[in-house]
């Protein structure tokens, strides 16, 4: 397994704050690998960092053995590293293939005067980008809703349609954040089937997610943080058994403690 992407020693500090210190992990080529840790651990600003928001003031982050550190977000996504958001952002006066569609915007060859032009190459292009979309819906589950407004399906679909439209700009990571968020359980059943759907179709997935059942159940590695710190990383059995995963999650009761000593 090669390492896509590797965070060597990365931290942050807002203020006094050190929100993410010396953290290093590894996300090889093809997995599918969590970060998971109680709110505020620091998992959303480990993925503002890998995606270029945050500039980390220690460590660095390496794409292909490549240092990535400091790339502003338009470098880091046409590299192939592409996000999904915990809040829907989908065009609200668009159909579910129209924003499915508009995703592609990152890497079409076109030059804004082609399009004007209306040259064959254009249309050739646009033609491509129709099937691609078709077929991206069809590996969702959501060719049935194509011509539907996007807006106004239940929230489990917008989410769909919001990874469909990553997914269709072609990353090679996909990093999703909570992707169960809001989910009821038929649909977050339907999700780790996507999940890896999502991988056997090439691409590697990180994940944050606070959803036991989709993390134990989908996830080759699991990397633990608390207070911005890695506490533990190893598969499902690993991290379900780990005794300072269990305290951070369900806080170590002192007095519970001192009675038992
Ligand atoms: N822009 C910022 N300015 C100041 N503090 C910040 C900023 N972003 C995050 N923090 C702080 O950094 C710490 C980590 O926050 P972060 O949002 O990364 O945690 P999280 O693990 O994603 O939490 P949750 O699971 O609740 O989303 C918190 O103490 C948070 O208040």
């Amino acid at each position: 397994m090669s390492a896509l992407l590797e965070l060597a020693g990365i931290g942050i500090s807002f203020g006094g704050l050190r929100a993410v210190d010396d953290l290093s992990f590894t996300v090889g080529e093809g997995q599918i690998v969590a970060l998971i840790g109680p709110n505020g651990a620091g998992k959303t600003t480990v993925f503002n960092m890998i995606t270029g928001v945050y500039r980390p003031n220690g460590g660095k982050i390496l794409w292909y053995n490549h240092d990535i550190t400091g790339f502003a977000p338009h470098r880091i996504a046409r590299l192939g590293i592409m996000r999904t958001f915990q809040t829907i952002r989908l065009f609200s006066d668009m159909s579910v293939f129209e924003n499915v569609r508009a995703g592609c915007h990152l890497r079409t060859r076109q030059h804004w005067w082609q399009g004007l032009a209306g040259l064959p190459s254009q249309r050739r292009e646009e033609a491509e980008i129709a099937d691609r979309t078709s077929d991206i819906l069809k590996r969702l589950d959501l060719e049935t809703v194509a011509d539907e407004r996007a807006i106004a399906l239940p929230y489990g679909v917008q989410r769909r349609v919001e990874l469909a439209r990553t997914l269709i700009a072609n990353p090679k990571l996909v990093i999703l954040d909570e992707p169960a968020a809001g989910l009821n359980d038929r649909e977050s059943a339907k999700l780790n089937e996507t999940i890896f759907g999502i991988r056997d179709s090439g691409i590697t997935v990180l994940l944050v997610e606070h959803d036991m059942n989709v993390v134990m159940n989908v996830t080759d590695h699991i990397v633990v943080i608390n207070f911005g710190r890695k506490i533990a990383e190893g598969n499902a059995a690993t991290i379900r058994n780990n005794q300072q995963v269990i305290e951070a999650y369900l806080g170590r009761d002192d007095d519970e403690t001192e009675e038992a000593a």
